[in-house]
């Protein structure tokens, strides 16, 4: 099994390239399954998570006309197998944004729940909850979501919480159904309005992306075409949570800072300096960091996927910090990790009150999930000595090339088997 060993102490200088974000791409590859016509999607990340939906959507009839760096051609032409299997959404829950798609173009859908994962619970209520209220009939059978409809209809759906898949599930679903559907309580994360770009190239009728009110106008069909996936907000906060930590002054190309404004906001109260341009950030940190006590909470607010960076930034600050997350009730499994290196953190529920201490030492850890390995390796990084991360497969389902990207940079992190 491959682990990182990283010798910290270094600070970091120079430029990394920031690539296309998973949690865009992802729901974006499905979208490709709502038209018969070719549909070409520029800025995919290299990504295990993208090489299983790719597999996914092979499966389910889907031909890959290119795969190159970079941009990947797909035709949806003949969907022959409406299926997602347990093994597929059990590696990757972003299998699920399939189904709403499936049902809208073939009028049937069998995909497996996908159950809780290390992280928590991962419900799926409200997807089925709208594809019911858009006529489609649902059962649940030996943990499979068996779905089909004649065509699906346009409805007025207030979601009982702010779900990310449940709302892009939805709003491809509704792309092709007869009528208007409103979308209330709807998820504002960029990566809906990168999908909502994607469907309105496609021909859809939305508005409303961004905002929690989504108004979706179904037509017909949609046309193939092609999309550029947004720059990854959670690899660019990693990244300049890690220069924030161990010191340095790095600038991020190919990224969006207005996709991340509470994020550089609790970077600034850190004590880094930071200069925003057109598609760059700049990151400069010259002393240790101030504590930053922050809360989880859907978009706009700080995001669930970067708790476990600042975490392991909070336990070398000058101070206490209280972070509290609110998404997922088990997104604190980094923290056993970060004690192992010394770190000084108490959890109570769902708070985690850390005490920053001057230094962290080395040590072997274990990655738990995909941020919480990204916090390991914040961590390794400013540790005193050698950290080993172990498990770091998690790592590869979301961060492309993040060893080389952090070595370019002065990091001493090299990957082994
Ligand atoms: C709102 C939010 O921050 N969502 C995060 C969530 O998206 P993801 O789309 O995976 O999760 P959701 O946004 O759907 O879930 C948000 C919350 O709603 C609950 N829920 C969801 C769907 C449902 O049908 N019923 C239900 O109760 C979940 O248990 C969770 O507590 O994880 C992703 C990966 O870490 C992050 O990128 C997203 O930012
Ligand atoms: C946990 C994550 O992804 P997923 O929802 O695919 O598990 C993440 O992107 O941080």
């Amino acid at each position: 099994m491959q682990k990182l060993v990283i010798h910290g102490g270094s600070k970091l200088h120079g430029e990394i390239s920031i690539s296309g974000a998973k949690n865009a791409a992802l729901p974006v590859l499905c979208a490709s399954l709502l038209t018969a016509e070719p549909f070409a999607i520029q800025n995919i990340p290299h990504l295990r998570d993208v090489t299983t939906m790719l597999a996914l959507l092979e499966q389910i009839g889907v031909r890959i006309l290119t795969n190159e760096p970079g941009t990947t051609e797909l035709s949806a032409a003949n969907i022959t197998n409406p299926t997602a299997s347990y093994d597929m959404v059990k590696t990757m829950r972003a299998a699920i944004l399939v189904l709403g798609p499936l049902l809208a173009r073939t009028g049937q859908a069998h995909i497996s729940l996908p159950g809780g994962c290390a992280i928590g619970m991962r419900p799926v209520d409200q997807h089925i909850k709208g594809l019911q209220a858009m006529g489609a009939e649902i059962n649940i059978e030996q943990g499979y979501i068996l779905a089909q409809v004649g065509r699906l209809s346009g409805a007025r759906i207030a979601m009982d919480v702010v779900t990310v898949t449940g709302t892009e599930n939805l709003m491809m679903a509704a792309t092709l159904a007869s009528g208007t559907t409103i979308l209330e309580n709807a998820a504002r994360e960029p990566e809906v309005i990168d999908l909502a770009n994607c469907l309105i190239g496609m021909g859809a009728k939305i508005e409303g992306a961004g905002n929690d009110i989504i108004i979706i106008e179904g037509v017909d069909r949609l046309h193939g075409g092609s999309h550029v996936v947004m720059p990854d907000r959670i690899e660019t906060g990693t990244f300049l949570t890690a220069v924030a930590a161990c010191g340095g002054d790095v600038t991020l190309i190919g990224t969006r800072a207005d996709t991340l404004d509470v994020v550089l906001g609790k970077l600034a109260e850190a004590g880094a300096d930071i200069d925003i341009g057109g598609d760059w950030i700049r990151l400069c940190m010259q002393q240790r960091p101030q504590p930053v006590s922050l809360r989880t909470a859907p978009y706009p607010a700080f995001p669930t996927d970067m708790q476990a960076q600042f975490m392991a930034l909070n336990s070398i600050a000058g101070g206490t910090s209280i972070m509290t997350e609110t998404i997922f009730e088990n997104r604190f499994m980094h923290v056993q990790e970060l004690t192992r290196l010394n770190a000084d953190i108490q959890v109570e529920g769902n708070t985690a009150i850390v005490h920053g201490i001057p230094q962290l030492d080395g040590a072997s850890v274990m990655a738990t999930d995909l941020r919480a390995s990204a916090c390991l390796i914040i961590a390794g990084l400013i540790a005193q000595g050698e950290t080993i991360v172990d498990r770091i497969y998690h790592l590869d389902r979301g961060y492309e090339q993040i060893e080389q990207k952090l070595a370019q940079v002065g990091a001493h992190i090299k990957r082994i088997n």
